[in-house]
């Protein structure tokens, strides 16, 4: 089975590792299309729902084990769809999402899981997107950036991240839209709606 739900609207995904600039940029996105007059709804992966918040407490109180990861992060994700993500498409809103089921493909096939499979499972019930953002940096840069607002989750380690990168650069899909991200904000954002160009309203990038 795939996803059979409506889909009036657009579903675009911010990915990459930690510290790229993902919520950042979907705010300029947001305001961008919002002063366009385009409904938008903002979320991001792990969620505020039980099985989220679940995970990001492992990620100080001590790492699940990479099962029972995938088993939480696909519970959380189901949830999603069903209560946030297929409503918002079938109204015909844009829904910017801060991760979804790359991020699994990357941080949990970084722990051995093959990220072919955790595509299957998610594309199960999980709507394909429309156009993923990856926001792409050099790993250093990403820990140069997480560094400076703190203390790093155990999520955020240099080999971890760099097997993460390795995984979103073997996504070769017309959808995969990798943006250099490594710039200032400025930018960055115009790169991003370059990149969107044929999705937004007019076709129009300034
Ligand atoms: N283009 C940029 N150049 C320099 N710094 C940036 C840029 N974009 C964002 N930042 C800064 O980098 C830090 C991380 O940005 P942000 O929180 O948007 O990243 P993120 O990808 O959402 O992070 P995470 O995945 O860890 O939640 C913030 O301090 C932000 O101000
Ligand atoms: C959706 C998803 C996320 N993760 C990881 C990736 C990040 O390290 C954290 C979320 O932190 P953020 O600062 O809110 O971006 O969760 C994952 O391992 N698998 C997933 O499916």
């Amino acid at each position: 089975m795939s996803f059979t739900g409506q889909r009036k609207g657009r579903l675009i995904v911010f990915e990459g590792i930690d510290g790229t600039g993902k919520s950042t940029h979907i705010g300029h996105l947001r305001k961008y299309l919002e002063d366009r007059g385009v409904e938008v709804v903002q979320s991001f992966e792990p969620t505020r729902g039980p099985w989220g918040r679940m995970l990001r407490d492992s990620a100080v109180t001590g790492r699940l084990s990479v099962r029972e990861e995938v088993d939480l992060f696909l519970k959380d994700r189901r949830e999603h769809v069903e209560t946030l993500i297929a409503p918002a498409l079938a109204r015909g809103a844009w829904v910017l999402l801060d991760r979804y089921y790359l991020s699994m493909m990357a941080y949990q096939g970084a722990r051995g899981v093959d990220p072919a499979s955790i595509r299957a499972a998610n594309e199960e019930f999980a709507p394909v997107p429309d156009a993923v953002v990856w926001l792409d940096i050099p790993v250093s840069a990403a820990l140069e950036r997480i560094g400076s607002r703190g203390e790093r989750d155990a999520f955020e380690t240099e080999a971890g991240l760099t097997a993460c990168r390795s995984v979103f650069a073997s996504v070769h899909e017309p959808w995969m839209l990798r943006v250099d991200a490594d710039a200032g904000q400025e930018e960055v954002a115009r790169r991003v709606r370059e990149a969107l160009r044929e999705f937004l309203p007019e076709n129009t990038v300034e």
